[in-house]
């Protein structure tokens, strides 16, 4: 198999048809809606703009019916747009959402499909150049301050072609559900979302959790806990900061299971006030 850090490009040149591999024609007896008729109808072109071909079923005269279907499924493939993908993969630091995602555009690759993957132009720890895992695996990507300037960065004939689009560190990406509902139900691409659900303090991060609606499949992956090796849920920021957005790795932030998030938030809050007092002692007696 091809390491991912070897992969020719993270662009590859597969073409992209915009509705064969995404509209699988599997008409039944009963599922036809253009007769000659309806065809012209203009209630009928009313109609079929907003509903899809399983959705209007009308039976046709057995004589008629194959060539009316293999039409009706012409007529409904150049009234619907590509369907893409969502599917997300969520969880606390080092659970392994990065080496998911990286696999995953690994294999669509080898398959044959165009990738790219973009990532938060924040993130500034391993360079802008690339993705990387906590272990070192690696993939070349776009570092970018929002989604909506992907499509113009990239360049619009080259989006055509895409087919996949991976998004790591989804959770600095305030565009996140409009970009991805565009490129899957629009553009017909698909999604594949890394990021984490929540922040230090367990609440929701960024609009990872909003794209879930959106989404074809959710992933909860989980670590190991750094004080008792049990599975960990959740991320706990070793250090004073309180802001939300605090870019770091493990000399910041540890994965903890639920026991230890917990006592390890006492600690962190009691190692707090007890600095906080000492400076309040040293600058009452300078003063
Ligand atoms: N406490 C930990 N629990 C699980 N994995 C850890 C831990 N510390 C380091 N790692 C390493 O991090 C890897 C996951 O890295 P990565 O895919 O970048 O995770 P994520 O993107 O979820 O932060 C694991 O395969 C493991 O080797
Ligand atoms: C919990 C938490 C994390 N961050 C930052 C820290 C890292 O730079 C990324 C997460 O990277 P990973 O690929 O999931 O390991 O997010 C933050 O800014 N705020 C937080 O509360």
């Amino acid at each position: 198999m091809l390491p991912i850090s070897k992969m020719k490009s993270f662009v590859s040149s597969s073409s992209f048809s915009t509705l064969s591999p995404y509209f699988p024609i599997t008409a039944s007896p009963t599922l036809s809606l253009a007769s000659k008729s309806t065809q012209c109808n203009p209630i009928f072109t009313h109609l079929s703009n907003f509903f899809s071909l399983k959705t209007l079923r009308v039976s046709l005269p057995r004589n008629q019916g194959f060539s009316n279907q293999k039409r009706s499924a012409q007529i409904v493939a150049s009234l619907s747009p590509p369907s893409g993908e969502v599917h997300v993969i969520v969880g606390p630091m080092f659970a392994g959402k990065t080496t998911s995602l990286l696999r995953r555009i690994q294999s669509e690759s080898i398959n044959g499909r165009s990738v790219a993957v973009i990532k938060s132009n924040k993130d500034t720890r391993y360079g802008l150049d690339s993705i990387v895992t906590h272990d070192g695996m690696k993939l070349p990507c776009w570092a970018l301050p929002n989604l909506s300037s992907f499509k113009q960065k990239f360049g619009e004939g080259a989006y055509d072609k895409l087919d996949v689009i991976g998004i790591d560190e989804a959770q600095f990406f305030d565009d996140l559900y409009d970009f991805c509902r565009e490129a899957a139900d629009m553009d017909g691409k698909t999604v594949i979302v890394a990021g984490l659900d929540g922040d230090y303090l367990r609440r929701s991060f960024g609009s990872v959790l909003d794209i879930i609606p959106l989404a074809d499949s959710v992933t909860k992956l989980t670590a190991r806990c750094e004080i008792c090796g049990n599975r960990a849920f959740f991320t706990l920021r070793k250090t004073e900061e309180k802001e939300t957005e605090l870019i770091g790795g493990a000399d910041m932030y540890m994965p903890v299971c639920r026991q230890h998030y917990v006592s390890g938030q006492v600690v962190i809050e009691t190692a707090r006030t007890v600095v906080e007092e000492a400076h309040k002692v040293e600058f009452t007696t300078t003063a």
